[in-house]
């Protein structure tokens, strides 16, 4: 198994992009239409947000989950015990963001949400019928409008040497959402697992632009399309004095969408979340 990169203007992205998503679960793809000056642009200007104590004035909110994650409270993933080396910063558009980071985050935010409902028209053209047939309606009106949709801005901090024993970056886990859309971090670090249980690199050619199934498009599609465990691993040598920014926007679809028989996408989270702790 390999992760090929797509390119997006080709004449068959589409269809190789959705055979990659059914084979690994992820698809890259290159030439697409987010701008690499706004993704670098946040990276920097959220790189020194986490690097002040402002991010302390934007402590989360219980309810809402709006706001900035401390690394002391950062999440351990479903099944570890030992908590992710990693802080962030959950921006909803209609949840509180600092007024300086305000325009480009949005920006971002509503360009990845546009790719996001293409790039799920491509998976639901490229569905076989009996499986186009369990979409409860087409994917991208799953996540019309949906004010679950959440972008997290990731910081991982250099490696101190006071790490917890066993801690990485972030554990192996599967997103919860539909799909996910990430442009490829300022350092290399992820990895999915393949098939036969290895790990496999995630191509980190800064620009372009990962894909993942979430549980949820896994539970819609009856298992047709695989919601694969990915980790980021932590950095050796040099590379450990280096800060990690990533910027996944996880694509929810409104609560009332029926995902399956047995789940809407509400009752689904909810039941996620309570295993999760985070309820
Ligand atoms: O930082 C990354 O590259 C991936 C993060 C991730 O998988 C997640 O937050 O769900
Ligand atoms: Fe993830």
């Amino acid at each position: 198994m390999k992760l090929e990169t797509i390119d997006y203007r080709a004449a068959d992205s589409a269809k190789r992009f959705v055979e990659s998503l059914r084979e690994t679960g992820f698809g890259v793809l290159s030439n697409h239409p987010i701008d690499k000056e706004l993704v670098e642009r946040i990276y920097t200007e959220w790189q020194a947000f986490f690097n002040s104590e402002a991010k302390n004035e934007f402590m989360f909110n219980r309810e809402t989950h709006d706001g900035f994650f401390p690394a002391s409270i950062s999440e351990t993933a479903k099944g570890h015990t030992v908590k992710d080396i990693k802080e962030y910063y959950h921006v909803y558009p209609w949840g509180r963001i600092p007024d300086s980071l305000r325009a480009n985050i949005l920006a971002y935010y509503e360009k990845a949400n546009t790719l996001a409902s293409e790039l799920l028209e491509w998976i639901e053209t490229y569905s076989p019928d009996e499986i186009k047939a369990k979409f409860s309606i087409p994917l991208p009106e799953m996540i019309a409008n949906s004010h679950k949709t959440l972008l997290r801005i990731l910081h991982y901090p250099p490696m101190t040497g006071d790490e917890e024993m066993g801690a990485i970056r972030a554990a192996a886990h599967e997103d919860i959402n539909l799909i996910t859309v990430l442009p490829t971090a300022n350092e290399p670090g992820l990895q999915v697992k393949a098939k036969d249980g290895s790990w496999l690199d995630v191509p980190s050619d800064f620009g372009n632009i990962i894909i993942n199934i979430g549980d949820m498009l896994q539970e819609a599609s009856d298992g047709y399309f695989p919601s694969t465990s990915h980790r980021v691993i932590n950095p050796e040598g040099t590379d450990k004095t280096k800060s990690r920014i990533s910027l996944p926007l996880f694509l929810h679809p409104h609560p009332s969408v029926v995902l399956s028989e047995r789940y809407t996408a509400d009752s689904y989270l909810m039941e996620r979340l309570r295993e999760l702790g985070v309820l």
